[in-house]
């Protein structure tokens, strides 16, 4: 018997589970509050906004920002977003819901292939449940090796990289490391652009037509792309190969940065912008997809299916559709499981050899 404590049934459970197993993988995503409640919405923006990869700066710029966030934005925002989540929730916030259903989708297709498969589990960036909580209880149980996957397809300094961070604070307080790999992106891969072709082409089977595909990925600081942060070349190379794969010609689709936070320039062209001026343009009908959220969650539920739908309406737009991300779908829980196969294949190798051994005895 083998005992864990698997996010992914959402409960403390016995399962039978051979010896040989000594691989984990961690889906992680950003996190998102404990209930849609001014309080629980604080208590994440101040974790969220206080990483210093998120909002950057140093010294004076640095305590500047704490004083605003402390003084300002967590006494005015958390009553405002909450009131935003509670439009979304639904037995659990959507991020969270869709991250559970994906590490269990991927452990029944695992399980499928391999005798030895690896244990997979959930850890969030901030909030529950937490990446440094889940690593110290995989090391607890036993575990050696961990592939962790960011749910970033692309790669950005304010969300990948502090998953990074957060590895180095677990490494560093302990004796013997965990042997630690990271998927540190798959914005290109071919399996993640068929499942998101895929995720586009059968959504518009069975939708009204549209004129144009808007492709609209959550914006950074233009300042932190200028610094050398690759996040909108590698989304602007999803765009272009996703695009190919579904035929499209170069009027018929267009890229565009969403979720501006504060009074700095972010990345543009702006995704609310955008939307006016095609309309303006006597474009009537648009789909809107955003690739680099792999689950559905406030930005993509609220902001995009619902904010910006108004926007495109207000400004004379006629259709305005917004296709799902790819979530659990089977092409996903594919990507997931390709991108396993190929980081940690001398992985499933040693806990496969091991439990054949096992079953040799
Ligand atoms: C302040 C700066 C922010 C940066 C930089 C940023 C980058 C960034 N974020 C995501 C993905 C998500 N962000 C989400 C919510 C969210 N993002 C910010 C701010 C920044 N994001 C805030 C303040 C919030 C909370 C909502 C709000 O107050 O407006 C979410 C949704 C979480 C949920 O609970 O559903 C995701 C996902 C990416 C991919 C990214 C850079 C590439
Ligand atoms: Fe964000
Ligand atoms: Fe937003």
């Amino acid at each position: 018997m083998y005992l864990r404590d698997n996010s992914c049934f959402h409960f403390e459970q016995i399962i039978d589970m051979p010896d040989s197993i000594k691989t984990a993988v961690i889906l992680t995503n950003l996190g998102t509050p404990d209930k849609p409640e001014a309080g629980a919405v604080k208590r994440y923006l101040r974790e969220f906004l206080s990483d210093a990869r998120v909002v950057e700066g140093k010294g004076v710029r640095r305590l500047a920002w704490l004083a605003v966030l402390n003084f300002i934005i967590l006494n005015l925002r958390p009553r405002k977003v909450a009131k935003l989540y509670q439009a979304i929730w639904e037995d659990d916030s959507p991020m969270r819901k869709i991250l559970n259903e994906q590490v269990t989708e991927l452990q029944l297709q695992l399980q499928q292939k391999y005798q030895a498969a690896p244990c997979v589990f959930a850890g969030m960036s901030y909030g529950s449940p937490g990446l440094k909580e889940r690593l110290a209880s995989l090391a607890s149980h036993g575990y050696q090796r961990v592939l962790i996957i960011p749910m970033y397809p692309q790669y950005s300094a304010t969300t990948t990289a502090p998953i990074y961070d957060q590895i180095a604070r677990f490494q560093l307080g302990r004796r013997e490391v965990l042997d630690i790999r990271i998927v540190k992106s798959f914005y290109d891969h071919p399996a993640y652009i068929n499942a998101l072709a895929s995720s586009i082409r059968s959504f518009q089977e069975t939708s009204e037509g549209s004129e144009k595909l808007m492709l609209s990925y959550h914006g950074i600081p233009k300042e932190y792309a200028e610094k050398g942060d690759p996040y909108p070349q590698q989304c602007h190379k999803t765009s272009e190969l996703v695009t190919k794969a579904l035929g499209l010609a170069d009027t018929q689709w267009i890229t565009t940065f969403q979720s501006r936070f504060g009074p700095a320039q972010w990345l543009q062209p702006y995704t609310d912008k955008t939307l006016e001026s095609l309309a303006q343009q006597k474009v009537t009908a648009i789909d809107v997809v955003c690739p680099a959220f792999t689950a559905d969650c406030l930005e993509t539920l609220e902001e995009i299916a619902e904010e910006n739908k108004e926007v495109f309406h207000k400004a004379g737009g006629k259709s305005y559709q917004y296709i799902p991300a790819v979530n659990s779908t089977p092409a996903f829980i594919d990507t997931l499981r390709i991108l396993i196969e190929e980081q940690a294949a001398d992985w499933l190798k040693s806990d496969n050899q091991a439990e054949e051994e096992t079953n040799a005895a």
